[in-house]
This record gives structure tokens, sequence and C-alpha cells, in this order.
């Protein structure tokens, strides 16, 4: 029985694959997996028998991800599973910042009386807009979220540019060709009226939209952020809006600096909050782990090598290793120490961190204990399971 942990509401349409006679649901204290949406994960201690984390998301910054690898636990994410409704909530909030719809709604809200018609119209001009057709958008990171967001902004007839530098073939593919491509950041930000960023916050893209990004930006140019709070420099955003600098800044992140501010259009944290997204990640993380509980294999890791092998053996071991010399020397010697035959060794690296899936005959459960015994004491080796297909 594998003890999976959950955090945050995750759909019940993905929780329903793990069955009975393998899954339990939030029984123990030391899950082998973990599921969760947004639930910070910095300062949870990891118990030893925990082996996965899946973030039914696209974004893995509230999982200590380094931390993971140390401890040889493999993370897992939902690539592009709730992309279409970021999307629609970016769509949404072009149009919101481009006419004062919220304002208006607000005002008719309080307005009572026979006579109200007439009211509205004689005062609706100023909740008068523009239009976005005409107007440039750029959009940094052209992954599943920015590449449609690009491809529909360019069917609301905006002029739409991208950047995106490490840009995957897959959505290279899937953009439009009249999206143009910008080759810096400078070129994306010069001439855009309204500037959408899509990227992932890490190391290399916190504090991303600073004073120096606005400061290339077209003065009086809307700003979005759907991606995290942590791309952003807060006291950079507000200056910027305070001089007029930024004409809006539009975010699905709840920050006391901006949920009042007369330019800012805050939302709480939505993008994903859609029946469908909600369903999508969680099939998707259910499916990507079980997976890997059952078989060994890993898809959609944020910090392991993609590894896929069919098990044709009775026993696989995989083991969870740093990315060094001799290795794979090593955990063979201690096979061929016991006379254990290899019918596969497939062996994978990412970065630092490596993983090495080898299939065996069956053996007497204690040779197969001090085997494992052995492979771990090996210096390196961070985690070592086996997985007995019988049981299976
Ligand atoms: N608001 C929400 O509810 C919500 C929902 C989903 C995702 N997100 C956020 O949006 C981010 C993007 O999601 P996605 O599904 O599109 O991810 P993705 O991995 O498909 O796309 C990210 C893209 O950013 C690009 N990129 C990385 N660094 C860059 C840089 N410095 N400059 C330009 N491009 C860069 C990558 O090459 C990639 O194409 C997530 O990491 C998450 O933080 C928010
Ligand atoms: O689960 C959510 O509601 C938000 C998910 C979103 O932040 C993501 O990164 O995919």
């Amino acid at each position: 029985m594998k003890d999976i942990h959950t955090f945050n509401r995750i759909a019940p349409e993905g929780l329903q694959l793990l069955n009975n006679e393998e899954f339990v649901l939030n029984e123990g204290y030391d899950p082998d997996a973990i599921i969760l949406r947004s639930k910070d994960l910095h300062t949870m201690a990891f118990n030893d028998s925990l082996l996965a984390i899946a973030r039914a998301g696209a974004g893995v910054n509230n999982i200590p991800v380094e931390a993971c690898s140390e401890n040889g636990i493999v993370v897992f994410n939902t690539p592009g599973a709730n992309a279409n409704a970021v999307k629609e909530l970016v769509l949404a909030a072009l149009v919101m910042s481009a006419r004062p719809i919220y304002q208006g709604l607000r005002w008719v809200e309080h307005m009572e009386g026979d006579n109200l018609p007439e009211i509205v119209e004689a005062n609706k001009k100023q909740f008068a807009g523009t239009e976005l057709a005409g107007k440039r958008l750029a959009v940094i990171g052209l992954g599943a979220i920015g590449s449609l967001v690009a491809n529909d902004a360019y069917h609301l007839n905006m002029d739409v540019i991208g950047y995106d530098p490490y840009v995957s073939v897959e959505t290279a593919w899937n953009m439009s060709s009249r999206v143009k491509k910008a080759n810096s950041l400078q070129e994306v930000l010069r001439d855009a009226d309204y500037v959408t960023v899509h990227v992932p916050v890490n190391n290399h893209t916190e504090g991303l939209v600073n004073a120096d990004f606005l400061h290339q930006m077209k003065p009086g140019a809307v700003l979005l952020n759907f991606s995290r709070d942590g791309i952003i420099v807060r006291d950079d955003i507000l200056t910027a809006l305070n001089n007029g600098r930024l004409d809006k800044y539009v975010a699905d992140f709840a920050d006391e600096a901006f949920v009042r501010h007369p330019k800012a259009l805050i939302f709480p944290h939505l993008g994903a909050s859609t029946d469908e997204a909600e369903v999508n990640c969680a099939i998707m993380a259910v499916k990507t782990l079980k997976y890997f509980l059952e078989t060994g294999n890993i898809l959609r890791s944020v910090n392991f090598p993609t590894i896929d092998i069919p098990q044709q053996s009775p026993l696989r071991i995989t083991i969870v290793n740093r990315n060094v010399p001799n290795m794979v020397g090593q955990i063979s010697a201690i096979l061929a120490k016991h006379f254990v035959n290899i019918d596969n060794i497939l062996n994978r690296s990412r970065g630092n961190y490596a993983y090495t899936i080898i299939d065996i005959p069956l053996l007497e459960d204690s040779l197969l204990q001090e085997i494992l015994e052995d492979m771990s004491k090996i210096e390196g080796v961070l985690k070592a399971r086996v997985i007995n297909r019988r049981e299976m």
C-alpha cells in the first residue's frame, strides 16, 4: 500500500484514479507521495519514505525542488494542464484594462429609481475605454500559457510580439507565424502598449520586472502579471504607477501594496480556477505519480530526467543518485558479487542528479534486501527501491 498525502483541493476526478488496493489517502504521517496545489512546502520536513511530490499545476516555486533532489525525491508538475484557463483570464484582464468595465459595474450596482436609464445614458461617458485591436501586445515567455495568449491576441487583431530565448520546439510549432519574434527584452518592450509576462519564477527570473525593465517600456503602457509575484520588484512597480510611467498593473497575486491602488487591478490567484483546469491538473498529476510509483518510470519531472522503459523482468530496482563517475559500475558490481544477471539497465542524468533503472530476475527476499542495502550505502546514492511486478 502506498500512502498519498494531499494538500489543497485536488479534484476527485483525479483522486479516484488511485485504486483502494494499491493506495490510501491521507492516512499516516509518513507519506510515500504528496499531491498538492499551492501549499508552501518550504518549511516542511520530509520523511525518509517520501518518494515523490506532484504539483497539480505549472509553477513549482512552493516546493523546495533542490532540497527534494538532494533527498532523492522526484518532483512532477502538470505542464499545460491549466494553460487555457489562465489564457482566458489574461484575455479578460486585457479587456478589463482597456475598458473600465469593473468600475462601470460597481457604479451601476448602487443606482436605483425609475429614471435609471436616463441617469446611465447621461453619465456613462466616464466609463468609456479604448480598443485592443491595433495595439501592440508583448508576450514574455512563450510556453504553454504565453503561446496561447499570443495566438488569441493576434485573433483579436492585436499586433503581437513575443520573447522567449528558450522556446521549446513544440511551442514554436504551435505559434502563429503572425506573432513577431523579438531577440531581446529591449526589443519586445520598446513599443508595446500591453506587456504580459508568462515565465516561471526561478533564480533567473526573480525580480525580472524591475526599474530597468519598466524603464524600457513605452511610457503609459499596461503590465500584466499572471506568472508569480516573485518576478516583480514591488517598489519599482509602485514608483512607476505613481509617477505615471506605468498606466496600470494587473496581477493575479494579492499584495497589500496594490489591492487598493487606483491604478492596480488585482485578482485573487484565479488563473487556474476553472472546473476544467482543476480536473485536468488533478488527472495529470495523479496519472504521472501513479505511473512513477507503479513502474519507476519518470515523465514530466522538474528535477529528474525523463525515463520510460517497459519492465520485462519480475523485479526492478530504481536508484536516485548523484551524477558522478562510476555510479553504474558500482551498482553493477554489487549485482555481480551476488551472481545476479542484469536483464536491462538504463541510467539517465539531468544536471547534478541521475536515475538508474535495473531489471533483474526473481530473487529471494533476503538477498534482494541485502542488495538494496549495499546499493544504498554507495556514496552518492540518494534513494533506492524495488518494484516487484508480481505485486502490481
Ligand atoms: N496565475 C495562475 O494561476 C497560474 C497558473 C498557471 C501558471 N502560472 C505561472 O505561469 C508560469 C508559466 O506557466 P506555463 O504553463 O506557460 O509554463 P511553461 O513552462 O510552459 O512556459 C514558461 C516559458 O517561459 C520561458 N522562459 C523562462 N525564462 C524566461 C525568460 N527569462 N525570458 C523569457 N522567457 C522565459 C520558457 O522558455 C517557457 O517557454 C508558471 O511557471 C506559473 O508560475 C500561474
Ligand atoms: O492551483 C491553483 O489554483 C494555482 C496553480 C497555478 O499557480 C500554477 O502554477 O499552475
